[in-house]
């Protein structure tokens, strides 16, 4: 088996006159945790949506596993559905004990004939989670899946995340604007400016990770200042 989950090669993508991805080249290891940051408008999403197989490049290779899902800023659950049938929509009805057990896996045991609409933020994007876990993907998509929530809740989902991931280990690309994010649960955190990688850079450090140690708050300050943020403001 390869080590290798994700091989892309001279990738890109344009919209009319406006190239967004100018020729990515990207390796992304399996189990790796692998995020995406950029200032808006930059590209992120497309990448993620070509890794998704939703988009097509104009030019270069992309390998990407076909076992692969993406959860995304918005849980979206099929409201006329109960949670258990959400989790496990598409599937076959042999699922129903994994669906079960991913809805435990994600802290929600016994919400499995609750409606989505009664369900908070979290819950539903807990479920969301559940939803993608069932499916045993080789390779996670998240597209700023915690950008919606309040920030307590955002910390334990990235917890809960950087767990299920640790136990499962798909290969993941994070797509965020949030820097801590970033550095508190990647593997390797990549800047997307202007189409290219403005930094690239492997986060070496032991979990649970500490935002006040030197380390964390070196690469904050590198990514911010690749992010045009000023370092010193932070
Ligand atoms: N289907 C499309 N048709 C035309 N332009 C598009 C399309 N999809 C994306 N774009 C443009 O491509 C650029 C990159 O968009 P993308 O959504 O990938 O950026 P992003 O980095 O994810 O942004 P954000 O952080 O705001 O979500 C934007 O200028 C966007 O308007």
């Amino acid at each position: 088996m390869s080590a290798t989950a994700v091989d892309i090669r001279g990738l890109r993508k344009a919209f009319g006159a406006k190239t967004v991805l100018d020729g990515i080249d990207l390796e992304i290891g399996r189990g790796e945790f692998f995020v995406l940051l950029g200032p808006s408008g930059t590209g992120k999403t497309t990448l993620l949506r070509i890794l998704a197989g939703l988009e097509l490049p104009d030019s270069g290779t992309v390998l990407a596993p076909r076992r692969r899902t993406t959860v995304y800023q918005e849980p979206r659950l099929v409201q006329a559905r109960r949670v258990l049938a959400n989790v496990v929509l598409g599937l076959p009805r042999s699922a129903r004990e994994a669906g079960l057990a991913a809805l435990e896996e994600v802290g929600l045991a016994g919400y499995g004939g609750a409606w989505p609409a009664t369900l908070s933020g979290g819950e539903a994007q807990r479920v969301a989670l559940a939803r993608a876990l069932v499916r045993d993907p080789e390779l996670l998509l998240l597209d700023e899946p915690f950008a919606a929530l309040d920030a307590l809740t955002r910390l334990q989902m990235q917890e809960l995340v950087a767990e299920l991931c640790e136990r499962h280990r798909p290969a993941v690309v994070l797509v965020t604007h949030d820097v801590d994010e970033a550095v508190r649960l990647a593997d390797r955190v990549v800047v997307l400016r202007d189409g290219a990688f403005a930094v690239e850079q492997p986060i070496d450090l032991p979990h649970p990770r500490d935002r006040n140690d030197p380390a964390f708050i070196a690469h904050r300050r590198l990514f911010l200042s690749h992010l045009g943020v000023a370092a010193a403001a932070h």
